[in-house]
């Protein structure tokens, strides 16, 4: 395995159910995902996209194969550890279209919640949520209630709670979708500046055709098994 690779999936199956409610969603997928590189995740309505999303956050169990997370090896046939939290704590931040910030506490409050269960110092975890707010570009509303944000707004906050424990994996499902067009657009650059200066591999499942341009390649779900394109301007999904 390179040392720049973020992601090695082989032979991954996940199978739902049994005998005559077996549903195989996911058969004998291999692929590998560099650090640095931004990959939206297309497919259907029902063809995987969560399942392997979660599969890949170590939230899901897989049915079979081998999941590499850098350089450690995560499951084969079982999880090799005995806490998944503990893998997901430290390797992966997740985004979702809804940012579940939660609406009693304030910017700041929602970014230091993780780190300071994590046993991160009060004065840590707000000096990197603040790093971070500044990085994103909304520091000034660090004592501002979600409520009194935009949907933009508070994505980049979910993008900036996602960071917080240095991940080497994002893992955002359908970031955008809530946003509109202008929006979107800054969200997904924001997530790409984060993907190269700080090495951080994304996938990011999608529907929003506007923010293909901005990822390096586009995987899809096709006969329950995996499939790459490179990025082409008449992309339709
Ligand atoms: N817990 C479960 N038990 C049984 N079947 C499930 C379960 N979770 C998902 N499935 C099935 O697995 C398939 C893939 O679901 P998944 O949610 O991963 O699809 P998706 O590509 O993310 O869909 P969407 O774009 O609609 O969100 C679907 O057929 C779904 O019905």
């Amino acid at each position: 395995m390179s040392e720049q690779s973020a992601i090695k999936v082989k032979n991954l199956v996940k199978n739902f159910g049994k005998d005559e409610n077996l549903v195989k969603v996911i058969e004998n997928a291999s692929f590998e995902i560099q650090k640095g590189e931004v990959v939206a995740l297309i497919a259907p309505s029902g063809a995987g996209k969560t399942t392997l999303l979660m599969m890949i956050g170590c939230v899901l169990e897989p049915t079979s194969g081998e999941i590499w997370l850098g350089e450690e090896m995560v499951y084969k046939d079982k999880w090799m550890a005995k806490d998944t939290r503990r893998i997901r704590r430290e390797k992966i931040g997740f985004i979702f279209q809804a940012h579940y910030l939660i609406p009693f506490l304030n910017v700041l409050e929602n970014i230091t919640l993780l780190p300071q269960a994590n046993k991160v110092s009060e004065a840590d975890a707000k000096k990197k949520a603040m790093e971070l707010l500044e990085y994103l570009e909304i520091a000034d509303k660090a004592y501002n209630m979600s409520s009194q944000l935009s949907g933009g707004q508070n994505q980049r906050v979910a993008i900036a709670r996602a960071l917080a424990n240095n991940p080497q994996i994002i893992l955002a499902d359908e970031p955008t979708a809530a946003l509109d067009g202008e929006r979107s657009v800054s969200v997904i650059k924001m997530l790409k500046k984060i993907a190269r200066e700080q090495n951080v591999a994304i996938i990011t499942v999608t529907h929003d055709e506007r923010i293909l341009p901005y990822c390096d390649r586009i995987m899809k779900i096709q006969d329950r098994g995996i499939v790459f394109h490179e990025i082409e301007e008449d992309d339709i999904l």
